[in-house]
Parts: C-alpha cells; structure tokens; sequence
C-alpha cells in the first residue's frame, strides 16, 4: 500500500504510535463521531421453532427473508446455544490470545496449512488489526490446491490445537458442533424465505468446508486510522457471529451509511454470504461489512463461516428463474473462487476478485 507526500507528512503529524502497514487509507477510515443505533438490522426471535409453532415458524421465515434482502444481516435469540458455552470459549480464547507471541506463533498459519493462529492479514491489501484463530467445524478443510480450472488437486489441511490452554481444544469442538447445528438450521429457513423447499441446498453442505474463526482484536493507540477488519464481504453462504459486549462491527446500509451492530450477549448476528447472492439470483445480498476497534478495550468475536463442499457448482436457483428472471450469475466452481479470494490475503495480488466478476450482463 503507497502513501503519497502528502499522507506520510499527515501520518507523521498525527503521532503515529503503530506500523504503517495498518493505515488504512484516508477514505475508507473510521468516523470518529458515535453511529447512529443500529435497531434497524433486525433481531429475530427463533423460539417457535423449539416450541413446532407452525403459525410462529412461518412468521420467522417471512422475517429472515425480509431482513436478507433489506439488510443482508440479521441477529437472532432463543438460538438454542447454551450461554455457559460462549463464557468457556470466551475464557479458552482469552488465555490463549494472552501467550506470549513466540507461543501462539508455534500454531501459525501458513500457505501450506491455512488454519490455526495468525496476526498479518490483508483484507484490501492492508493490515487487519487483529488476531486470529482459525479451525475447521468439521475436523478438517479440502481444499482445491489451486486457483486454476485446469488443475484437479485438492490439499487437505488438518486443525492445530495449542497445548495451552490445556481445554482449548474440547472447548473449541464443542461450539464448532452446536453452531454448525444452528447454521443447518439457518441454512433451511433461508431456503424457505426464498420459497424453496427447506432441504434444497443440503446436500451441498454433508461434507462442508466450513471453518471457525476466534477474532482478538486488541485495543489500539490510533483507533481512527485503522480497521480490525476492513470493508469486506463474506465469500460463503453464511456466517453465524458472536460478539462480546465491546461492539465494533458495522455494516454498510443501502444509503452507504455505516451502521454499528448492537452488541446482544444472548445473540447471534448472521450474514448471507456471496453464495445467497448468487442463489436468491440477487434477491438477497452480500453485505459490506469492517471491524472499528477502540483504544480503552479488547474485543472478541466468534464467527463460523459456513462454506459448502468445495466441488460445489454454485448458480442461481433454478426454481427462481423465468422469463421475466433470467440469471444474473454464470455458474462457478466454489472452491476455486475461494481460493482465488484467498490467496489475496497472502500478498498483494492487486485488485480483489468479487463475486460481480460473475455476473452475466444483459
Ligand atoms: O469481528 C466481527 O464482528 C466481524 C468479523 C468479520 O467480518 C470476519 O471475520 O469476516
Ligand atoms: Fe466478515
């Protein structure tokens, strides 16, 4: 990332107390002033699900529909996740994030196996500040080995578990298996919401490549020049988030305003990924969304990106196309576009790919 004249005498001027690297440029920076609540991303109440509540279900079905396309987000309670799991992982990712560095570098990822702890990612070619933990909800990720259609090799990555904190690991396994429980469930009231039937995308997803993300995102001597995360969609089909109480996550409104999601300890927020886009054949959308963090505190947050079967052929529903819909989407293979987007987190390979790259113009 180059900086004019210009920018490196401001950025001198404004005391910088971090790494260049982190600077995001001038446009795209936090606004210091408080955001406007973030009610409007509406919180969805799942409880007539355990209740088989016909009447209830089909209320949250039309809600999750509506929010999709309105909003791309959502929050949802009475998810069935037992709070006294988020207060283990919350502790186990704590402690782990507290190691000293040349400790928590031992389980560091790489381009030979993309799990387990890193600190450098690029999203938009500059610095993240945070830190991360990634791990496979279902033991392990096959990958294509390359970005090419050419190329059949496929690589597969096993999870690396830290001996410290000694309960990491079961704990870890233990909420990667009750949200991938919640995110099936997801995955069939937003097929519904669409007016498919519930099981019509399931079988994409019987052998996933879904993965686990514990995100540490340390306070920051220059919050207003950095991001946690900067501006990004998600490139699967959906991501199911906690967060703790410190907020932080904001995301992009029709209007361009960005909107801070109100942290709900008993909440879930989720997000359609690039996959509904293409399926909803537009309907629904993937939403930019950026982490903002704070001077005073550490945030936590806990998103499990699901992710169907990497040899999964994605297109528009063709339930959803007609004559007067035709398809906005040629079809494509996932688990390259999730290389291809992935390799740009290693280095800089000039523009992102973005699911629009798709789109067939009419
Ligand atoms: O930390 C958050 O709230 C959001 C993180 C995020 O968007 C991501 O990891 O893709
Ligand atoms: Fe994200």
């Amino acid at each position: 990332m180059g900086f004019t004249e210009e920018e490196l005498q401001q950025l001198q001027m404004e005391n910088l107390q971090i790494d260049k690297a982190f600077v995001v440029p001038l446009e795209h920076r936090p606004k210091q002033q408080q955001q406007p609540p973030a009610d409007d991303i509406p919180i969805i109440d799942l409880a007539p699900i355990a209740r088989n509540d016909a009447i209830g279900l089909a209320k949250v079905v039309d809600e999750m529909g509506r929010a999709a396309e309105q909003w791309g987000f959502f929050q949802i309670v009475n998810h069935g996740v037992p709070l006294s799991l988020l207060d283990e992982l919350e502790t186990v990712a704590t402690k782990f994030f507290h190691l000293p560095v040349h400790e928590k570098r031992r389980m560091q990822r790489s381009l030979q196996n993309p799990l387990g702890y890193y600190d450098g990612e690029l999203t938009q070619n500059v610095r993240d500040w945070k830190e991360v933990f990634d791990f496979a909800s279902g033991g392990k990720l096959e990958l294509p080995a390359y970005s090419e259609p050419d190329r059949d090799e496929v690589d597969i990555y096993e999870n690396k578990w830290p001996a410290n904190p000694p309960e990491f690991r079961t704990v870890c396994e233990k909420w990667g298996a009750a949200v991938n429980l919640l995110a099936h469930q997801l995955l069939e009231l937003l097929s519904q919401s669409l007016g498919l039937p519930a099981d019509c995308l399931t079988t994409h997803f019987q052998n996933h490549m879904s993965f686990m993300r514990l995100n540490y995102y340390p306070k920051c001597p220059n919050p207003d020049l950095v991001l946690g995360v900067s501006r990004h969609k998600d490139v699967g089909a959906l991501t199911v988030l906690v967060q703790d109480d410190v907020g932080g996550l904001e995301v992009r409104r029709k209007d361009g305003e960005w909107i801070r999601v109100t942290p709900h300890r008993d909440a879930f927020v989720i997000n359609v990924g690039d996959l509904f886009q293409v399926w909803s054949n537009d309907k629904y959308h993937s939403v930019e969304h950026r982490v903002v963090v704070n001077a005073q505190k550490d945030r936590l947050s806990f998103p499990l990106f699901f992710n169907p079967y990497h040899n999964t052929n994605i297109a528009p529903m063709p339930e959803l196309i007609d004559g007067q819909h035709p398809p906005k989407y040629r079809s494509f293979n996932y688990g390259k576009y999730f290389k291809k987007k992935g390799d740009g987190n290693y280095k800089d390979i000039g523009k992102d790919l973005q699911i629009s790259d798709y789109a067939i113009e009419y």
